[in-house]
């Protein structure tokens, strides 16, 4: 099972550290292609590879070979919501995580679209059991 996470870089990094421990939830299920995103070090000048082509090419690559794609959609990222739009573009599983309390508002484009399943959470627990549940309802 190769799983690509999604999480803002450099729409900014302030959820930096709850991406590494979803990752290390996701890690349960199979292969985290995109463990880099959970990166502490990784900061939004988002200098994650030689070049801007370089890496969207190889993450569209990743994004392509991954059965799930599981991304945390409360910092706003044009980057998380190009990924999702490409995932259901192709029909992959797709399951986004949304922190209501963090005073964000959700698009319309992630959260009216059927091809997607949002579970809104408030805790780090709360989030792996909703993982869980997809993994259940989709295995
Ligand atoms: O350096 C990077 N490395 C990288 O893998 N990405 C991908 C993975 C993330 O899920 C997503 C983040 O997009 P953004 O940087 O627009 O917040 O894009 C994005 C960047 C920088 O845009």
């Amino acid at each position: 099972m190769k799983i690509y996470f999604a999480g803002s870089i450099r729409g900014g990094r302030e959820d930096a550290a709850l991406y590494l421990q979803i990752i290390e939830h996701l890690k349960n299920y199979g292969e985290v292609l995109t463990e880099h995103v959970g990166d502490p070090a990784l900061t939004s000048a988002g200098d994650d590879g030689p070049t801007d082509r370089y890496i969207h090419d190889r993450d569209v690559e990743w994004l392509l070979q991954s059965d799930v794609l599981v991304a945390e959609v409360t910092a706003v990222s044009m980057g998380v919501g190009y990924e999702i739009g490409r995932a259901v573009a192709v029909g992959k599983k797709v399951l986004c995580l949304f922190r209501p309390d963090a005073g964000k508002n959700l698009s319309a484009m992630v959260a009216g679209c059927s091809g997607i399943k949002l579970v809104q959470y408030t805790s780090l627990s709360e989030a792996q059991s909703a993982i869980d549940q997809f993994w259940e309802e989709n295995a």
